[in-house]
């Protein structure tokens, strides 16, 4: 086979919302080390953040158009509309990228668009290098994916299948079950007692050994990420999912919103707002921008959980309408009067 015709490699990055994807993907495009890369970034919410967060980085070698935003939804449901017209695309590029990074979104399972590789469009084409997992540590730790034993055996007793009652466990699952190797990232918010037991938290989940990388803020060494050579496209079998093939996944337990942001408060006065909004019934996940009184760059407010952050990613364009916009996620029926009143102070 000649070079032109090897299978360009994809890595597939999954985990679930905020678990520290994006973190991972701007890591790896910062130490590409001369591989000419290209990104394939999906979110559920309908602001495109992430690739603009990924786009806008001023990272050497990688240009607008090396970051592709499927941002209608879940990458892994609409797989043959947007994913495979989107990766073929790229490959029909003058000068195609060595290696592929996609990052689904947090509430994808990642089976599905493994699955895909096989269709006949792409298969001579590409292949899944290989499944990372993103796993948030302290999340884990705090057990937001854990399944209420008390529920679960009073499920178990009216009905023989193994639905879980946290729609969060189900999905941290599908995710960990594919995977070839596990990050366990957010290491620097966890003590090593806490480490210890998420670890073994995760591996109870697992059927086989699968590595678990602890790192923080997605700082691991490219080499262990991209050229694992699985081919998990060809391994299937060896990934367990709740949901089966062709079986629909409609994202019923959960909905997203994009509301404005005020412009014109301090960071500060932000910050308040925003802790309070992410406290809100059933929020899981805050992403968004704004102005700040006498900045010349955007603020970016980020929660995940009850965790809250803010930074200044970039200046604002000259012709850039100064305001602010927030995606909010949450379980299904998630308290948006709250979230709004609390943004409103
Ligand atoms: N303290 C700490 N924060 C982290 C780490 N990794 C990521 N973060 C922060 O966690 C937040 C979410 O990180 P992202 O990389 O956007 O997470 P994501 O998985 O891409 O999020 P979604 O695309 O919404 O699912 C951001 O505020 C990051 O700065 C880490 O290792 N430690």
């Amino acid at each position: 086979m000649t070079a032109s015709l090897a299978k360009v490699p994809c890595t597939i990055i999954t985990g679930f919302l905020g678990a520290g994807k994006t973190t991972l993907v701007r890591h790896l495009l910062e130490n590409a080390g001369g591989k000419r890369l290209a990104v394939l970034v999906n979110e559920f919410g309908d602001l495109g953040f992430d690739g603009s967060f990924l786009a806008g980085c001023g990272i050497e070698g990688c240009t607008e158009e090396d970051v592709v935003e499927l941002p209608n939804g879940c990458i892994c449901c609409t797989v043959a509309d947007d994913f495979v017209p989107a990766l073929e695309k790229l490959l029909n590029r003058p000068n195609p990228p060595e290696h592929i990074l996609i990052e689904t979104s947090g509430l994808a399972l990642p089976k599905p668009l493994v699955t895909a590789f096989n269709w006949p469009a792409i298969r001579s084409r590409v292949t899944v290098d290989g499944v990372i997992a993103v796993v948030d540590g302290p999340a884990v730790a705090e057990g937001q994916f854990a399944d209420d034993p008390e529920a679960m055996a009073a499920q178990a007793a009216q009905d023989s299948s193994v639905e879980h009652d946290n729609p969060l466990e189900e999905v941290f699952e599908d995710q960990i079950l594919c995977a070839d190797l596990i990050l366990l990232n957010k290491s620097d918010l966890v003590d090593a007692e806490a480490r210890a037991r998420v670890i073994a938290e995760i591996r109870a989940h697992l059927p086989k050994a699968i590595k678990i990388v602890e790192t923080s803020h997605g700082k691991v060494e490219p080499a262990l990420i991209v050229g694992l050579n699985a081919a998990a496209e060809s391994d299937l079998a060896a990934r367990p999912s709740h949901h089966g093939e062709g079986e629909d996944h409609d994202h019923d337990d959960f909905d997203s919103v994009s509301l404005p942001l005020p412009a014109g408060l301090s960071p500060e006065t932000l910050s308040i707002r925003m802790t309070k909004a992410a406290e809100a019934e059933g929020v899981l996940r805050l992403k968004g921008f704004t102005a700040v009184p006498g900045k010349p760059m955007r603020l970016v407010v980020q929660g995940v959980g009850r965790r809250v952050s803010h930074h200044f990613d970039r200046a604002w364009g000259a012709d850039e309408a100064r305001d602010g916009r927030l995606v909010v996620i949450g379980l299904k029926g998630f308290d948006r009067t709250a979230v709004e009143a609390a943004l409103a102070g």
